[in-house]
């Protein structure tokens, strides 16, 4: 079979971490070009992870840029992109997730007329303002994809619910466990604590919680770290200015609430291992705790990943101050409640994803005559 050039987009830490194993597997194969276009919406969290999982980045658009709306994002990236599958001759476009280089990626594809699969399809809130911009980019990204690469059955019934072709919707699990078991793996981690020791895991970034969920989130893990002198708190702060500011207003200079840099994912990995009890508004996080047999707390009123829920890994419990303290300590008061939230199995994989994806392309591409100009 003719070499077929894939065109890879990633933007942001979760991209590259969920597009990592995907991208390895291509170039491993025989007939797949793998090109790598990095938008660099979020720069400075892209590039510790692009140097993690040693990605090799053709194209750097580095888009980000101070005040930017979302529509200049949109206009640069829908233009940056189009150059290069036109450079790159693209036979096929992939991206994962739902940030607004990903819409720009499959808006670009479809004028180009290049098919494009969407990694991570069919995650719904239904409510177009939570999460915003994310929930419209991604039910406008399902109507112009050519492959849906669902992460569970839920997130294909979504798809087949909103009228997309079932023929073209493939259930694969997600690449995020992928990602994770192949590190846990290769790192000979285990998925156990290793101490019984009360540590609260600590993550929060999205932008619905910028403001008075933020001094809420902060205020209550304040009062609980006061409450119960066994409590230890691990917390990677993300860079936004909108973070650091209430951060250092609620948590700075305790002694048991640690503060640490955006972590490396092997650090990271480590530090969710290490953890009794995880908070958090990440959507990744929140896939990868159910393999890690830790209990999550969802700081956030509606979550696109119902499954864990459903399943009593995880619960939403939202953004209010008094909510936070009364979950979080009937977890930590209550071995019976804490117990009952770990689990056996996870909900969205089985680390096979990116196999299956490629399986996928490669029956595609097997079937079909190469039609696009490669010689001029
Ligand atoms: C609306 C929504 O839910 N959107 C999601 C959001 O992704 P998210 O919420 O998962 O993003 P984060 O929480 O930033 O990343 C999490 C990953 O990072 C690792 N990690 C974390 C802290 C650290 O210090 N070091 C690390 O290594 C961690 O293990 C995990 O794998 O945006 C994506 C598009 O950008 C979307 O596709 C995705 O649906």
């Amino acid at each position: 079979m003719a070499k077929r050039t894939v065109l890879c987009i990633i933007g942001t830490r979760p991209e590259v971490i969920k597009m990592a194993p995907l991208i390895r597997r291509l170039q491993n194969t025989e007939w797949a070009r793998c090109v790598v276009l990095a938008t660099a919406q979020h720069r400075e969290l892209l590039d510790q992870m692009i140097l993690r999982f040693n990605i090799h980045v053709e194209y750097d658009l580095n888009l980000m840029s101070k005040n930017q709306t979302l529509s200049e994002l949109a206009a640069q990236a829908i233009l940056g992109i189009s150059e290069v599958i036109t450079k790159t001759r693209a036979d096929v476009v992939l991206a994962q997730g739902d940030t607004t280089s990903v819409f720009a990626a499959a808006l670009a594809s479809f004028y180009n007329n290049v098919p494009f699969g969407h990694v991570e399809a069919g995650l719904r809130t239904n409510n177009l303002q939570h999460p915003f911009p994310e929930e419209g980019t991604r039910q406008m990204i399902a109507r112009i994809s050519k492959w849906h690469f669902a992460p569970t059955l839920r997130a294909s019934s979504q798809l087949i619910n909103e009228g997309i072709d079932e023929a073209s919707i493939y259930v694969t699990g997600n690449t995020g466990i992928d990602t994770l078991v192949e590190t846990m793996s290769s790192l000979h981690l285990d998925t156990e604590p290793v101490s019984t020791k009360k540590t609260l895991l600590l993550t929060v970034h999205r932008r619905e919680s910028f403001g008075k969920p933020l001094c809420d989130i902060f205020e209550a893990i304040k009062i609980l770290v006061e409450r119960y002198p066994d409590l230890h708190v691990m917390y990677p702060v993300h860079p936004n200015p909108n973070i650091l500011l209430p951060v250092k207003q609620f948590l700075a200079n305790h002694p048991r609430i640690n503060l640490l840099p955006p972590q490396d994912y092997f650090q990271f990995l480590d530090l969710m291992r290490q953890s009794y009890l995880i908070l958090t508004d990440s959507g990744g996080v929140q896939e990868e705790a159910p393999t890690m047999k830790k209990p999550v707390l969802v700081l956030r009123n509606t979550t696109e990943r119902p499954e864990s829920v459903e399943a009593g890994i995880s619960k939403v419990i939202g953004t209010n101050r008094d909510d936070i303290i009364r979950e979080t300590s009937l977890l930590l008061d209550s071995f019976a409640a804490y117990s009952a939230m770990r689990t056996e199995d996870s909900p969205y994989g089985d680390g096979h994803a990116s196999m299956r994806i490629v399986e996928i392309l490669s029956r595609h591409f097997r079937s079909t005559p190469q039609t696009r100009n490669k010689s001029s």
